[in-house]
């Protein structure tokens, strides 16, 4: 078992990683949360399929009550009318200020449970039980939301977890396209940092279906640990945070345009690191074999090019609409060298330019 500490100036807690990890959580509960009442555990239906008896039967060990409210799969989940029915649950099943929440399946799940918890009585605890792969990132830095049809994540707050609880065992019923999503995180995070680690993941990820437990072990500390570095400096995303939105500009543009949950959300932000690392050879000098990594990544099954359907006035409406941009240009995390970003405004015409040859 891995244990990663995570300290932001507003809390501080453990990200624990490794098979069988559930099985630490009754004693996290009753040795720092005893004090607590009530644990409703979100959870989407495939989730709930396959791996809510397995929290529920740790948890008897709590001797709490403990409540399930079952949500949409996916971006279905981060939706209004979803997070307001969660309210609306945790109110009529009176949970309150000494009551938890455990948010049990991937990043969708944990956005909105998260989202439930921040605002729920202005504030309730809540604890991380990723189940995919993608989740190592959104399981980890506050960043908690729900979508809105003229933006992705657009309503939300930063609201830490009390804890990451990280059973690999959950990942091993992932279906091949969630894995493909969340390895994009992987490969997002070692370009924004680690050259090594980009190398070590282009040299020994060539089969999404052949990962070992090792390898996957290696991807999601190092990811979570390139994440937590920019995390405990930047919490609330004042300057740094903003590189860990690296391919994400084109990526929720094109991920809200495709209608939230066609394109997975790794799918579409791949797409969006080819954009990015294109601009950042063009306008840093950006020194890296995109030929190369192109191959590597076909190889691995993603679509590089922008789909046909979708509009580049379309798109770069939205770029110009994201959460980084504040003057009139979109605002973009460029590479000057691999583990080296930085935030540049890019001109409309250069977007287009770019967007019409990934066609
Ligand atoms: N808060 C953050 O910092 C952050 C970071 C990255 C991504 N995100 C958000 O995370 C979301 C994507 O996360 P995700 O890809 O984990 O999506 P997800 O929660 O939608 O899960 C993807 C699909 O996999 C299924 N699934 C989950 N665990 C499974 C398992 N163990 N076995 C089989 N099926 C399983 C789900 O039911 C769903 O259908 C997006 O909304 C994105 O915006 C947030
Ligand atoms: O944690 C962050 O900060 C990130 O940007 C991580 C991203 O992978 C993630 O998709 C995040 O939800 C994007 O945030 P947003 O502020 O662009 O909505
Ligand atoms: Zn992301």
């Amino acid at each position: 078992m891995e244990t990663i500490q995570i300290t932001t100036v507003s809390k501080q807690y453990p990200v624990l990683v490794g098979k069988k990890a559930i099985q630490e959580l009754p004693e996290l509960i009753t040795t720092e949360f005893n004090h607590l009442n009530k644990i409703l555990i979100i959870t989407d239906e495939k989730v709930a399929e396959l791996h809510l008896q397995t929290v529920k039967h740790a948890l008897i060990k709590t001797g709490k009550p403990v409540l399930q409210h079952v949500v949409p799969e996916g971006e279905h989940a981060k939706t209004f009318e979803v997070f307001y029915e969660c309210q609306g649950y945790c109110l009529s099943q009176k949970l309150n200020r000494k009551s938890l929440i455990i948010a049990l399946g991937g990043g969708a799940v944990g956005d909105l449970a998260g989202f439930v918890a921040a605002t729920f009585m202005r504030g309730i605890p809540f604890i991380q039980i990723p189940t995919t792969l993608l989740a190592h990132d959104s399981a980890v830095g506050g960043k908690v939301a729900i979508n809105h049809p003229l933006g992705k994540n657009m309503i939300g707050a930063f609201h830490q977890p009390e804890a990451v609880i990280y059973d690999l065992d959950f990942l091993l019923t992932l279906p091949l396209q969630e894995l493909r999503s969340g390895f994009a995180e992987v490969i997002k995070h070692s370009l924004i940092a680690d050259h090594d680690f980009y190398h070590w993941l282009k040299s020994n990820i060539v089969d999404l279906n052949e990962i070992t437990d090792e390898q996957f072990l290696t991807m999601i500390t190092k990811g979570i640990a390139i994440k937590a570095a920019i995390v405990e400096e930047d919490e609330k995303e004042m300057g740094i945070r903003a590189f860990l939105n690296f391919g994400h500009t084109l990526g929720h543009a094109v991920e809200g345009s495709m209608g939230y949950g066609n394109f997975t959300h790794g799918e579409s932000i791949l797409i969006g690191m080819v954009y990015a690392l294109k601009l950042s050879m063009k306008k840093e000098g950006l020194d890296f074999n995109l030929e190369e990594f192109i191959d590597w990544v076909s190889q691995l099954g993603y679509q590089i090019t922008i789909p046909d359907r979708l509009e580049t006035a379309a798109l770069l409406h939205l770029m110009k609409t994201d959460k980084k941009s504040v003057n009139e240009a979109a605002t973009f995390v460029l590479l000057n060298q691999v583990g080296s970003p930085i935030l540049k405004d890019i001109p409309d015409s250069e977007l287009i330019d770019e967007m019409t040859e990934m066609k």
